[in-house]
């Protein structure tokens, strides 16, 4: 009895429910601090998991803890993720309705981690064929695509969601994942152009610009040199030290593959966000009316290549505001600082256009495709 207190006491009380002090905060953060002491990551409130992010790998994710959470009733074992997800898949199967697990949290908080965790719970442990070995991929690969068009670098965290996400997969009767899909909103594409100091730009600029081949960086006419671009350079953090952008890049080109983009999606993919690079770089000058002009037009037939739009009506376009009268169009030029605000309206719009497109490739490639069986036996 005496040694159950203890160790009661040690690692807390694993639901707070249990809690004696249940109105209290402090005895709360009390339970929880003695928990994370013990690297006890998670705690119950009932049916809610409480997770602490640990910052550091921990011995509790992976094939042995999810084989000893799969099936299990949710109160049988200590508090875990692999618990809920579980436990979630397994009222949907036998209540045969939708569930969701929803993750809030401040940023840096781990709702990403704990998400993925989820998702690979779910791969390993959901019955599958080999068409649906093909989706799960593409479920897990969907994560660094994402994430790379998604995520930046913020004072709080690394690898922050700049983005809002829900994720739906779709189970079959059997509990077989058969799809999935994305909706992806609030990206924060202010990014694209600013970032404050310590932050970067998403994180797809730098993947590009460390480790993309030399051919394809010759082809877009950039540099293997962060500092080149002003939109890389605004929070003066190329670099951090927990991210490899080589190793990232090769990650995220092979899972580009994976989910069905196309050589030709792939070359216009990158072919915009370089031009965005270029953009970021074109200078105005006042000219002898104060009217902005371009300092230097090499930038301009870069993103004119790389976009298809002729050079004249890019370089007009970002000098020249259009206003539309009821008997004619009247082209008025700007001021310098219009023009750098023209140009940044377009990279955002550019970026924030490719982002979506992206959210919706690899929709397509996550789209149910399993044959549906009537019950008759026939499939259509
Ligand atoms: N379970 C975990 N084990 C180890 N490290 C973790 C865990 N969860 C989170 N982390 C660490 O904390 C960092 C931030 O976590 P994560 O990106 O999931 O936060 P988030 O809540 O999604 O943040 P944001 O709202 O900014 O996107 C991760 O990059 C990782 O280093």
């Amino acid at each position: 009895m005496e040694a159950s207190l203890t160790a009661r006491d040690r690692v807390g009380i694993q639901d707070f429910v249990l809690l004696d002090a249940y109105t209290s905060e402090t005895a709360f953060l009390d339970n929880l601090r003695k928990r994370f002491h013990e690297n006890l990551i998670y705690t119950y409130i009932g049916t809610l998991l409480v997770s602490v992010n640990p910052y550091k790998e921990l011995d509790v994710f992976g094939q042995k803890q999810m084989d000893i959470y799969m099936g299990v009733n949710f109160f049988e074992l200590p508090p875990h993720i692999y618990a809920l997800a579980d436990n979630a898949f397994r009222t949907m199967l036998s209540e045969f309705n939708n569930h969701f697990i929803l993750i809030s949290g401040e940023s840096g908080s781990g709702k990403t981690e704990a998400s993925k965790k989820i998702l690979q719970f779910y791969a390993v442990s959901c019955p599958s064929t080999a068409l649906l070995c093909n989706i799960r991929d593409r479920l897990l690969l969907s994560n660094p695509v994402l994430e790379a068009f998604g995520n930046a670098k913020t004072l709080k965290n690394d690898n922050s969601s700049r983005f809002g996400k829900y994720m739906d997969i779709q189970f079959d009767h059997q509990g077989r994942a058969v799809g999935g899909h994305i909706l992806s909103y609030l990206l924060e594409k202010s990014r694209v152009v600013h970032q404050n100091h310590g932050e970067r730009n998403f994180h797809i600029f730098y993947q590009l610009v460390q480790g993309g081949e030399e051919e394809l960086l010759r082809w877009l006419g950039l540099e293997r040199d962060c500092q080149a671009y002003a939109y890389l350079m605004q929070g003066n953090c190329p670099r951090v030290s927990s991210i490899n952008d080589k190793s990232d890049w090769r990650t995220v080109r092979n899972a580009l593959s994976v989910i069905e983009f196309s050589d030709n999606d792939i070359e216009n993919l990158f072919a915009i966000i370089a031009s965005v690079l270029h953009l970021g770089n074109i200078t105005f000058e006042a000219g002898p009316q104060g009217y902005a002009a371009l300092n230097n037009c090499q930038q301009i037939h870069w993103v004119s290549k790389l976009l298809g739009v002729p050079a004249p009506v890019l370089q007009h376009g970002l000098t020249h505001k259009k206003i539309q009268t009821k008997t004619e169009e009247v082209h008025s030029p700007f001021s310098v600082e219009h023009a750098v605000f023209a140009r940044d309206a377009l990279s955002k719009a550019v970026y924030g256009r490719t982002f979506n497109w992206v959210v919706n490739k690899v929709n397509e490639s996550l789209a149910n495709k399993v044959p549906v069986v009537s019950k008759q036996g026939t499939s259509h």
